[in-house]
């Protein structure tokens, strides 16, 4: 069967292709970049989950053969109430070609407070993350997440687990129809 995935960052492609692996579901992938439909730097859940949606609607309505498709978002979270109030967040969406709509969240971390104010100015994460590590395309490999958790666990293994989600329900909701 064909998936379709709505990002060309290899940081969540590849977790998507390694949770199709994982439980075994044989499908060969086709990645498309497509709008995310929110703003570049999401800063609530809803707006990120809303992204993440979008970007698997699009993706599925690129690609006629695709029984799902699957859209990542990464956003951040700020909560002046909060206790620890600058978060990194992530959710994901699977969208069916019967038209079900799945999502799950991911892990968040906080980030450091000196985050904020460049973040509520509109500057995006991945730029700050580049500053914070003078290295280039953090969100393409282990993300805020592999450098906040000392590598602990990469933003791939992340997206992997959110992915694993998503197709969870998917099969679940299936098995259903049987
Ligand atoms: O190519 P796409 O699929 O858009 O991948 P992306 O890395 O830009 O990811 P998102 O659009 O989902 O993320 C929204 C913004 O948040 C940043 N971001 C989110 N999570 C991040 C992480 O773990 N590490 C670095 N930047 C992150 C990202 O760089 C964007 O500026
Ligand atoms: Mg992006």
């Amino acid at each position: 069967m064909k998936v379709v995935i709505g990002s060309n960052n290899p940081a969540k492609y590849n977790a998507i292709e390694q949770a199709l692996v994982g439980l075994s579901i044989e499908a060969s992938t086709v990645r498309v970049d497509v709008d995310s439909g929110v703003s570049n730097q999401p800063l609530s859940d809803d707006e990120t989950v809303r992204g993440a949606l979008q970007r698997a609607r699009n993706a599925l309505y690129e690609c006629d053969e695709a029984v799902f498709a699957i859209g990542l978002e990464g956003g951040v979270v700020i909560d002046d109430t909060a206790t620890h109030n600058v978060m990194v967040c992530n959710w994901g969406a699977l969208v069916d070609k019967e038209g079900n709509e799945f999502i799950a969240g991911g892990a968040r971390i906080p980030l450091p407070e000196a985050f904020r104010g460049p973040l509520s100015k509109g500057i995006e994460l991945g730029e700050l993350m580049e500053e914070y590590c003078q290295r280039k395309d953090i969100r393409k490999h282990e993300g805020a997440v592999g450098i906040f958790s000392g590598g602990a666990i990469t933003r791939t293994q992340m997206f992997e687990h959110v992915c694993r989600l998503l197709v969870g329900q998917w099969i679940h909701k299936n098995k259903q129809a049987l």
